[in-house]
């Protein structure tokens, strides 16, 4: 797509990163130009390994996006500030079929504590967008989204699980196979921005922005952006602070991982809480790509990779009874929107425990 034809859109002013010092995640880096050797893939599979063993989460680095990530931010912003409330009610319902947000999840729609909304909003776009309706204003951006979509699936993504595959001794295609994502929701951008609590709310939840939870699909991509916020649990219970690094991605296992590797490779819990004092009164505008599994994969552990057989297999539950993608992500969805009714913070999602964290 040439510059002369990209439609024009205000600019998103990021602001500079914090200067706080904050307790940070000791999070790997992964070089992503290492992949075209051999030797390159090996080493990296053994690094992911050890960074989702270790956490969960990890730094992408020269991942070579032919874009650019500014003026995505930009488009980003479009849906939340070009949009009026009654047009983004119009997209709002949640599919109960699928879990899928027809595309807005508004804000004020969750319970955060006792007492206390969520203040912020996300725009969900399948990575084939012509699968949903869109708000007038973001229309003429689809093509650039699309093409962003792709680039995260077949650039980040399968190079990704790729190395997942080789760290577990399993043809290199295992992953990549059940992620065609041909189906609404199965990968899919998400735009989300965070707005400032009132002091009142705040005091009420400890500052909690979004409530400690694992994501229900495979791999989330995050497009790291300056405004401190996110969190996550590590073994000794303690949380940390994700780091913002420049133009990189900060790549997260979710529960279809742990499903499909029979615990090896755990889904890390994670959340959001107010930034540092330096900004705390800005806004929070972010970027991901998530991906699930295709949705009638069984989610059931790769018994024949010989890595896991030598660890062992700790299923989440039977084989019998193992969920499907789609089953999983409805189950998920469904107990999200509807947390507030039930006022609980662990639900059961087809005989396996699902904890909110705060
Ligand atoms: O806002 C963030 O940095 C993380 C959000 C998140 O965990 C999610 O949307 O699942
Ligand atoms: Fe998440």
């Amino acid at each position: 797509m040439t510059a002369l034809t990209l439609p024009s859109v205000p600019h998103y002013n990021a602001p500079p990163p914090t200067k706080a010092d904050l307790d940070y995640a000791d999070l790997s880096i992964i070089d992503l130009s290492k992949t075209d050797s051999p030797e390159g893939r090996a080493a990296l599979a053994c690094q992911v390994r050890d960074a989702l063993l270790a956490h969960g989460f990890f730094y992408v680095i020269n991942h070579g996006y032919p874009g650019s990530r500014d003026r995505m931010f930009d488009i980003a912003d479009v849906p939340f500030e070009g949009v009026s409330d009654e047009e983004k009610q119009l997209y709002s319902a949640i599919d109960q079929e699928t879990g899928w947000y027809h595309a807005y999840k508004l804000r004020e729609s969750w319970r955060i504590a006792a007492g206390v909304r969520d203040q912020f909003e996300f725009i969900n776009i399948d990575r084939d967008p012509s699968k949903q309706g869109h708000p007038e204003a973001l229309q003429s951006f689809l093509p650039e989204i699309k093409e962003f979509a792709s680039f995260n699936h077949y650039d980040v993504l399968f190079p990704i699980l790729k190395l997942i595959a080789l760290s577990l001794e399993l043809p290199e295609d295992a992953f990549v196979n059940i992620h065609q994502s041909n189906g609404l929701g199965e990968a899919f951008v998400r735009f989300s921005k965070y707005h400032p609590h009132s002091m009142e709310d705040g005091e009420k939840s400890q500052n909690l922005w979004l409530q400690g939870h694992t994501d229900s699909g495979s791999i989330t991509i995050l497009w790291s952006q300056p405004v401190a916020g996110l969190q996550i649990l590590g073994t000794d219970s303690k949380w940390r602070w994700v780091k913002y690094v420049e133009d990189a991605l900060v790549v997260n296992a979710g529960d279809v991982m742990d499903f499909l590797t029979g615990g090896y490779y755990k889904a890390t819990i994670h959340r959001v809480i107010r930034p540092p004092l330096d900004q705390q009164q800005l806004t929070r505008l972010c970027v991901f790509y998530f991906v699930m599994a295709d949705g009638d994969v069984k989610l059931v552990p790769f018994r024949d990779s010989p890595v896991l057989q030598r660890v062992g297999i700790h299923p989440r539950c039977d084989d019998t009874v193992a969920p499907t993608m789609l089953e999983w992500r409805r189950a998920r969805a469904n107990g999200y929107a509807q947390m507030e009714f039930k006022r609980v913070d662990e639900e059961i999602v087809n005989g396996v425990v699902v904890k909110h964290y705060r």
